[in-house]
Order: C-alpha cells, then sequence, then structure tokens
C-alpha cells in the first residue's frame, strides 16, 4: 500500500499508483475517499473545482442554508419581534453583503475542513481534472497549469456529480437571467423575481428572496409544486402557506421564451395550458431552476466505453459497478435522487463492496427535506405511489397548531401524516410540513429502518414540552384517537 511517485523527464508527465482514485470531490466522492484511507487503502481523489465538497458545500446545499437560515431570522426580526416582546428601534433591514459573507465563511470553514480531513486521513488531493487515459489509468489536468499526472489504480470510483439542466433557448447570463448557483450570490435585491420550476431548488431561493423583500412568480409546469416525491397532501399545504407568505404561483405554466430587454428587465412568456392562452411577465431576475443533469463532461468516459442511459446517467449495478468491475460510480451522475445523503451514503457502501465485497443503502428510506419555513420533509411511500401499487394503507395526523412547543413557541404551520400498513401498522411513509421537520424526519428513517409500528412509537416515550410529541401523537392517530387533539 505504499505510494509511489516518479517524473519521468521525456515528457514531464508525473505518475503515481493508488489502490483507489476517485473522480470528484462532491459529497459522494470525498466520503469516499476517507473512508478508502481508513479502511487501509491508499487512496487519491481528483477535484478539478479548487475546493473540496462539490455543488454541495460550493454551490448548493450549504450556501442556500446558510442564505435560508439568515434570511428567515431578518423576516421573524422584521416582522415577528414585537409580538415576541422585542422591541427594536429603527429599521430592520437585510445587509446583502454581510448576508453574503456569512455564507461565504460558511463554505470555506466547510470545505477547508474537508481538506484537512483528506489530511488527516491520508488522502491524496489532486487538484485538477480527471480523465481517463485507459481503464486502469486517470490523467490529472492541474487547474494551476503546472504538468499532468497519470494516476494508475486498481479501483477508479467516478462521483462526478451534477449541473444546471438548461431550458432551451434561455440563456443563462448569472446576473438577470441566473441558475441555482447565480441565485446564490446576486448583488441586489431583485424588485421582482420569477422562477421557472416549482421544484425545491425554486422554492428554497424564492423563500430567501422573498423574505429579503422580492416580490417571487413560480412559473411551474405540473399542476402541483415540490418535484417529484412530494405527497400530493404536502404539496397542497406547501403551496397554501408559500402563498400566505408571499410567494405568487402559476401553476400548469409552460414557458414559451425569457428574453432581457432594453431596460434591463426579462420579458417571461408562457402559455397557461389550461386555457391554451399566452401570458405575459416581467421580472428584474428569472431563476431557471427546472432540474438538474448527470454530469461527465472532460472524463473522457468514451475512450473506455463506459456505458450511459438516455439520461445521461453512468449505468451501474447494484454494487455500483459500471461495465468494469474495478469501476465503481455513485452519486448525481448515476441513478436515484440528487441528494447529497444519498451519494455519501453510496461512497461509503461503494467501498465497502472493495473491502469485502458487501455494502448496503436502503433506496426506501431517503429522507428528502425542504429548508422552507416550516421545513417540509418526508421518508418512504407518499399516498399516491401506495395507491398506484395497490397496497392499502391507514393515515393519521396530527397539526402543530396542537402541539404545546409549537404553540409556545409561535411556530405552529404544518403537521406530521403517517402512512401504515392498513393491517400491521408498519410505518411505510412520513411526511412533515413543521419547525424543524429536517431534523424530526431521522425519527421517521429509524422507525422504517427497524420495521417499526406506529404503536412502536407511541408507546415510546417522547419528552414534553417538544415538537416530537406531534410526531408521537400522529403515529396515535393511525390506529386510535390522538390524545391532545
Ligand atoms: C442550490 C442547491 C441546493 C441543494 N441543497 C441540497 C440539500 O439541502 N440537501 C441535499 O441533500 N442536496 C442538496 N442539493 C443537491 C446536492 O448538492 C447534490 O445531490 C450533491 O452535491 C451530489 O453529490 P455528488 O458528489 O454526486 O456530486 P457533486 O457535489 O456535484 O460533486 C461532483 C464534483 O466532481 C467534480 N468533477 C466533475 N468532473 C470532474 C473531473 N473530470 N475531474 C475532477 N473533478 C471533477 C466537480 O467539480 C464537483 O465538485 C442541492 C443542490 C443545489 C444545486
Ligand atoms: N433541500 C434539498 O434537498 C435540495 C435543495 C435543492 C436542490 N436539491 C436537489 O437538486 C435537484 C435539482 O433541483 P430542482 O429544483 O432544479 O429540480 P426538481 O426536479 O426538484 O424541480 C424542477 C421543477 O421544475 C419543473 N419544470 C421542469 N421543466 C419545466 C418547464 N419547462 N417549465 C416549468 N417548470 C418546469 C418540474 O416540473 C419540477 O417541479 C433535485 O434533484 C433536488 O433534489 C435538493
Amino acid at each position: 500500500m505504499l505510494r509511489s511517485f516518479s517524473t519521468t523527464a521525456r515528457n514531464a508527465t508525473k505518475t503515481a499508483k493508488h489502490d483507489v482514485v476517485v473522480i470528484g470531490g462532491g459529497p459522494g466522492g470525498y466520503v469516499a475517499a476517507i473512508k478508502a484511507a481508513q479502511l487501509g487503502f491508499n487512496t487519491a481523489c481528483i477535484e478539478k473545482r479548487g475546493a473540496l465538497g462539490g455543488t454541495c458545500l460550493n454551490v448548493g446545499c450549504i450556501p442556500s442554508k446558510a442564505l435560508l437560515n439568515n434570511s428567515h431570522l431578518f423576516h421573524q426580526v422584521k416582522h415577528e419581534a414585537s409580538k415576541r416582546g422585542i422591541d427594536i428601534s429603527g429599521d430592520v433591514k437585510p445587509n446583502l453583503g454581510n448576508l453574503m459573507k456569512a455564507k461565504e465563511t460558511a463554505v470555506k470553514q466547510l470545505t477547508g475542513g474537508i481538506e484537512m480531513l483528506f489530511k488527516k486521513n491520508g488522502v491524496t488531493y489532486y487538484k485538477g481534472n480527471g480523465s481517463f487515459v485507459d481503464e486502469h489509468q486517470v490523467k490529472v489536468d492541474p487547474i494551476d497549469g503546472s504538468e499532468d499526472s497519470i494516476l494508475t489504480a486498481n479501483n477508479i470510483i467516478i462521483a462526478t456529480g451534477s449541473e444546471p439542466s438548461p431550458f432551451p433557448g434561455i440563456e443563462i447570463d448569472q446576473e438577470k437571467i441566473v441558475d441555482s448557483t447565480g441565485a446564490l450570490s446576486l448583488k441586489e435585491i431583485p424588485k421582482r423575481l420569477a422562477i421557472i420550476g416549482g421544484g425545491i431548488i425554486g422554492l428554497e431561493m424564492g423563500s430567501v428572496w422573498s423574505r429579503l423583500g422580492s416580490e417571487v412568480t413560480v412559473l411551474e409546469f405540473q399542476k402541483a409544486i415540490g418535484g417529484a416525491g412530494m405527497d400530493a397532501e404536502v404539496s397542497k399545504a406547501t403551496q397554501k402557506f408559500l402563498s400566505k407568505q408571499g410567494l405568487k404561483f402559476q401553476l400548469g405554466a409552460k414557458v414559451v421564451s425569457a428574453v432581457k430587454n432594453s431596460n434591463g428587465e426579462v420579458d417571461i412568456e408562457f402559455e397557461d395550458t389550461k386555457s391554451g392562452k399566452i401570458e405575459k411577465i416581467q421580472a428584474d431576475v428569472l431563476l431557471v431552476a427546472v432540474g438538474r443533469r448527470p454530469y461527465s463532461s472532460n472524463l473522457n468516459a468514451e475512450k473506455i466505453g463506459l456505458d450511459f442511459d438516455k439520461r445521461n446517467r453512468v449505468v451501474i449495478d447494484s454494487e455500483y459497478k459500471t461495465k468494469f468491475s474495478h469501476i465503481q460510480c455513485i452519486g448525481d451522475v448515476t441513478f436515484g435522487p440528487m441528494l447529497a445523503h444519498k451519494a455519501e451514503e453510496e461512497g461509503i457502501a461503494a467501498v465497502e463492496y472493495i473491502k469485502t465485497g458487501h455494502g448496503h443503502v436502503n433506496y426506501a428510506n431517503i429522507p428528502a427535506v425542504m429548508y422552507s419555513h416550516p421545513e417540509v420533509a418526508w421518508v418512504g411511500k407518499n399516498e399516491e405511489e401506495l395507491k398506484e401499487a395497490g397496497i392499502k394503507y391507514k393515515t393519521g395526523k396530527f397539526p402543530f397548531i396542537a402541539n404545546s412547543r409549537a404553540k409556545t413557541n409561535m411556530d405552529t404551520e404544518g403537521f406530521v401524516k403517517f402512512i401504515a400498513d392498513a393491517e400491521t401498522q408498519r410505518v411505510l411513509g412520513v411526511h412533515i410540513i413543521g419547525p424543524n421537520a429536517g431534523e424530526m424526519i431521522a425519527e421517521a428513517g429509524l422507525a422504517i429502518e427497524y420495521g417499526a409500528s406506529c404503536e412502536d412509537i407511541y408507546r415510546t416515550c417522547h419528552a414534553h414540552p417538544t415538537l416530537s410529541e406531534a410526531f408521537k401523537e400522529a403515529a396515535m392517530a393511525v390506529f386510535d384517537k390522538p390524545v391532545n387533539f
């Protein structure tokens, strides 16, 4: 497991040998690299961005949550302070520069933290683009323009992630017409923000800018917001609370065009698919958030003939192996939900397959969280999926308005909804709108993983006064009357 490193004088290309080479340093790749090193492999990770952490830490989960958290605090201070008994003299104003600085500090600390973890665990970090030379060799083109390296590896893990899906005919300039990356770094608070796509990115970024003062209009092609997986009842309730917060929604909206006009505004035309009418709106900034697509450019995958499906996802088997058993692939660039925690789980499992021949990810138990306020979180099946599968189920619900802690905190929007097998009460899915729903959903994940019934949950003592009592009471509501509602 010793690392060898040499420079060949002829073409000034360095060479090195590793047990495991990971291409991509996002949540999938960096976790795989650290785990591989911990399991005793001589491991390298190649990342071309100049910082570790991938989309998630640099332009995704972390910066968006920094803006969501601080814009929520601003909103609370401005609109709720006095009813909570806090008098504030003078104007309460957002300071966009400092909001962005706080976001950047979080990003820097966390991406730097991964570099430290690489050092601590002995992962060799190559800052550059990785591309296949052949089935066992990967070339690194360093971002600083220094000489290339050719890495020879027994095992290679592809974790190259995803990128925003383009909207045909709409050009992103990251100022007036932005994708999620641009929406995280606007230089001014737009008076009017239009968003194409009422999925998670549209709703999270819509929440941020709406709280800071923008008039937000979401144009969504489908008849419901939230994207795939959100339970229909939850989607409706989510639209309701976001509408109360000031977001406007145009559902069934088929965007036809979006162009910048000479006044620096964006003219957007869409067809109302119900009436067939063409409608026009104007915005100061347009966010295009219509999904993400797998990213494998500059990987030279065609050189070794890797298989891709119609959606450009790398084809793998249940052990993350491509057509070459020593080349695995994980995260957004292959199948499954595009979520950081899913990529991380796969990173661990892929390496465990290399080490022991066994690995485990339960794809029926991957939580999803939208970090609006209140948060929206779910895990397991929704009602529509169970109906389609012909599975008989019962539901139980408990609203936060009847929960003592939520009332005390003046934060009562939302509910916990359980879906359980009609006969055995085994938990099949949990859907929550509520404060800290993203934390609470972990309890549902454990229940599903251990095959708990609703009664198991109800008979587990939950502390008082906590929001989690709503979770317990919703479990009870599946088979009995809740006590507090
Ligand atoms: C605005 C936004 C908010 C999000 N919020 C959340 C959230 O709250 N929770 C959540 O779970 N998910 C969230 N996501 C999704 C999450 O970011 C992704 O699912 C996750 O980052 C995928 O991890 P990955 O490792 O597969 O890929 P990525 O994070 O995309 O990382 C891949 C890395 O590989 C590098 N790379 C690509 N090709 C090469 C190459 N040839 N050589 C070297 N390096 C290469 C790229 O530079 C990149 O850094 C969000 C996404 C966005 C855009
Ligand atoms: N909190 C989180 O976990 C989080 C946050 C942000 C992003 N992400 C991940 O990033 C990925 C991308 O997010 P996203 O919101 O871009 O994708 P998404 O798939 O969640 O939502 C895209 C939305 O755009 C709509 N749409 C597509 N084409 C359209 C069109 N032509 N006109 C109008 N609407 C259209 C879709 O119907 C859908 O509702 C998702 O997989 C998501 O899981 C996760």
